[in-house]
């Protein structure tokens, strides 16, 4: 009452002025407590900035070295440091069980919502277990090693079409093995899981449908732009999704990029021609125990035709760059320490495979491609969860629902306490592989989020390597970059856009 009458005896322009006062109050209460000892993250070691805003993680994730951001802030204040308002990181191999397994981990934070792709949810994005499930359900099979095994010529055609690439650019001089990579990965995946291989037409030239012209006016992988935009999704995911849709025209705006329509257009034809095929299917047969492919499973399943194309794009985008950037940096890694090379070579050379299980037992192979995942880092920055009602208590601390929580693949990678001399490349390390070495790997992700295709990308990463050393097409190659330059946000991006290897002609 005595407020009522205070107001009613101001004028109306002074009204007008306390009214725009209150959300300045607002932000001014809000910061204070968040500075205060009152808030319960308040004991964790931190920069003060990060207390009132997450701004600073919003910006380094934009400008595309988060990863360097959260590592300096661990070298200033230690293994748990809160890097914004409500985030607390961790170099700790004792948060892995609690926060990414134990009874299926913390659900995935809100952020993941920005990944959705044409208004749906995605097995990726999705942060409610019981919707994820549902559909994880439906395609996991497709996943398990021992259909792969059964159903792995499109992953041995695709391999040799990645060999026969690499040849032909010997013969030319140069390989950019990222690109190379990126088409292998598409195409494996894509005749796998839904009949047709991204780039291949009854009526038409493959090259023609798989390579659009580059910038530089070398051909590039038609899908590469829209793959790049998606996976550059991560530079604006902390922002809330109204928001994120606001920047994210803004930024198409201010730097336009025509090839991102193109190469959209192209991704769209190719994902409308696979789920019509996928209705057609289903339409012809009605024995369901037929429907083998990863939209019919999902159309099967209940999915409308509309959320099962953003499904299949979805796959799409988690499949190129990861396998891309991973084999492209392990090809480098290979050419960048020729006496490795040489090692393995010896051990494939005297390897004797009697199926194709045997390539996975070789021991220095296996600390091959193990070292190169763990270097390669294509998602380096933290994967967040949100901690669930009734808080978390670790370390004697208390974190309450709400807060996001997480470890960050570079920091875990590169952590001396876990892998010694940790920057250099050393496969002999797996030999005598610690528990903590294997516990920290999260290259695919942890507990029950993890990457529904681990097993099926180590897979690919093995065999091609193998092949590819055993045929010695490397010989004489040499690394066109002392290293491979990264923006690092929620996805590695290559700065130079290739992994340029030579053959030098003397
Ligand atoms: C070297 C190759 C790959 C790497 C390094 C990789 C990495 C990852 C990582 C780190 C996650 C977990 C992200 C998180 O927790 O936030 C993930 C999830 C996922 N990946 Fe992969 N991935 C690879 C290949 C693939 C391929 C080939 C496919 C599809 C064929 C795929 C599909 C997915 C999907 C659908 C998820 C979401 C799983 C879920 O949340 O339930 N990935 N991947």
């Amino acid at each position: 009452m005595a407020i009522q009458q205070l107001l009613g005896d101001l004028s109306w322009p002074a009204n007008l002025g306390i009214f725009a006062c209150i959300p300045f109050i607002y932000v001014a209460c809000k910061i204070l407590y968040r500075l205060s000892s009152l808030h319960p993250l308040a004991g964790i070691p931190g920069p003060l900035i990060a207390r009132i805003t997450d701004l600073p993680l919003v910006w380094h994730a934009y400008i595309g070295d988060e990863a360097q951001y959260v590592h300096d802030l661990h070298l200033k204040y230690g293994p748990v440091v809160r890097i914004g308002t409500e985030s607390v990181d961790f170099i700790d191999p004792g948060v892995i069980h609690p926060i990414y397994s134990h009874k299926g981990g913390f659900p995935k934070a809100k952020y993941y919502y920005n990944f959705d792709i044409d208004g749906h949810a995605t097995i990726f994005s999705l942060t409610d277990p019981a919707a994820r499930g549902a559909r994880a359900k439906a395609i996991l099979p497709m996943f398990s090693i021992a259909n792969i095994r059964k159903g792995s010529k499109p992953f041995t055609d695709s391999t040799e079409r990645f060999l026969a690439g690499l040849r032909e650019r010997r013969a030319s001089g140069s390989a950019n093995v990222l690109e190379c990579a990126r088409q292998m990965s598409i195409e494996a995946v894509t005749e796998y899981l839904f009949g047709i291989r991204y780039g291949s037409s009854s009526d038409a030239n493959d090259s023609e449908v798989q390579l659009a012209k580059g910038t530089t006016g070398k051909p590039k992988l038609s899908a590469s732009a829209v793959v790049d935009n998606f996976i550059s999704t991560g530079r604006l995911w902390y922002l809330p999704p109204w928001l994120y849709d606001l920047a994210d025209r803004l930024d198409a705006l201010i730097f336009p990029n025509p090839s991102i329509k193109v190469s959209t257009d192209i991704v769209n034809e190719y994902v409308d021609r696979v789920l019509a095929a996928a209705q057609a299917e289903s339409e012809r047969t009605k024995d369901k125990s037929a429907w083998n492919t990863y939209p019919c499973r999902l159309l099967l399943a209940g999915f409308s035709p509309s959320e099962v194309h953003a499904q299949c794009k979805d796959v799409i985008f988690a499949a190129t760059d990861t396998i891309g950037l991973t084999l492209g940096t392990l090809v480098f890694l290979l050419v960048k320490h020729p006496d490795v090379y040489d090692t393995l070579r010896a051990e494939v050379s005297s390897a004797t495979i009697a199926k194709s299980e045997d390539i996975q037992q070789l021991p220095y192979l296996g600390g091959v491609v193990r070292e190169a995942v763990r270097l390669t880092g294509a998602n380096p920055c933290r994967l967040p969860r949100e901690v669930t009602a009734g808080g978390w208590q670790y370390g004697g601390r208390f974190y309450p629902a709400g807060t996001v929580v997480s470890a960050s693949l570079t920091e875990m990678h590169y952590s001396e306490d876990i892998y010694a001399d940790a920057h250099a490349f050393k496969p002999e390390r797996w030999a005598n592989a610690t528990d903590e070495m294997n516990k920290c790997i999260m290259a695919f992700g942890l507990g029950a989020r993890q990457c529904v295709a681990r097993a099926m990308s180590l897979w690919e990463l093995f065999n091609i390597t193998y092949d590819l050393v055993r045929e010695d097409t490397l010989k004489g190659s040499r690394v066109a970059q002392d290293h491979i330059e990264l923006y690092t946000t929620f996805n590695s991006k290559v700065k130079s856009g290739a992994i340029d290897i030579v053959w030098p002609r003397d």
